[in-house]
């Protein structure tokens, strides 16, 4: 079964917009925890616009499920933030410093070698290592050649196309788990899932491990509480509700 890792950026967003600590960061990682969310995951951006360095270490202290860091490794300090909380698992990204939010996967025929070099300092700590990939057979290929233990489907385009289209939208994720699971790795996935499109991806995509969700879930959650939108993203991966 797949399992929800949720991705609080959008409460820290929120937090920050008045300078003190309300929401509390922590304190909605804890709940999310409680009400069944099975790991957290953080992108912290290198202006800090929403998850702080300090959040990082905060939670990775207090949380009792996974920690996933995600974020761009070529940053020296997020380098230094993973290798200084170790947590369960860092997802690279390949963003730039000034991006809105995620919008691409590596590159991974291209950056091999780089791949290769930081996969293998992380998973000298311990660290599981997933690298964040179009749905591209070749990208999927060449990330088993880097050493990394998963891959991150960026989802944005299945959940663009799915309205018009669902079989359309999920074909080249589902060539792309085939792929992945081929080459022995493990698959994430993430990026604009929501309550609509999340339970026909996980009936779809062999050998799904993780979803991480945020901007929806943390939306969603404006109208029907922390509690009962982790329940409903829950159902949707059980098949429940
Ligand atoms: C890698 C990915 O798809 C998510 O981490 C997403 O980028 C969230 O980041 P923001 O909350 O900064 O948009
Ligand atoms: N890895 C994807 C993620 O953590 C959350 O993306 P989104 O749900 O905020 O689009």
């Amino acid at each position: 079964m797949a399992r929800l890792s949720v991705n609080i950026n959008k409460i820290a967003t929120l937090r920050n917009s008045r300078g003190g600590n309300n929401p509390d960061v922590l304190q909605a990682a804890l709940a999310c925890e409680r009400f069944g969310a099975q790991g957290i995951t953080v992108h912290p951006r290198p202006d800090e616009r929403h998850i702080r360095y300090k959040d990082v270490f905060d939670l990775k202290a207090h949380i009792r499920t996974e920690l996933n860091i995600e974020g761009n490794s070529r940053e020296e300090k997020f380098v230094r933030l993973v290798l200084d909380t170790l947590p369960a698992q860092v997802t690279l990204v390949p963003d730039d410093p000034g991006q809105l939010t995620s919008n691409h996967g590596w590159d991974t025929i291209k950056h091999r070698d780089y791949l290769r070099d930081i996969c293998a300092l992380f998973k000298g700590e311990g660290i599981r290592v997933s690298i964040f990939v179009d749905p591209d057979p070749k990208m999927v290929a060449a990330a088993a050649d880097t050493g990394a233990d998963r891959v991150e489907l960026y989802t944005e385009g299945y959940a663009r196309a799915y309205h018009g289209n669902r079989e359309q939208a999920i074909a080249p994720y589902v060539e792309a788990a085939n792929e992945a699971l081929e080459a022995g790795l493990g698959l994430n996935a993430g990026h604009d899932l929501d309550l609509h499109n999340l339970r026909y991806f996980n009936e779809h995509i062999p050998g799904l491990l993780e979803v991480s969700i945020g901007h929806a879930l943390i939306s969603d959650a404006l109208y029907l509480g922390l509690e009962e939108t982790v329940k409903r993203y829950l159902a949707q991966l059980t098949g429940g509700g």
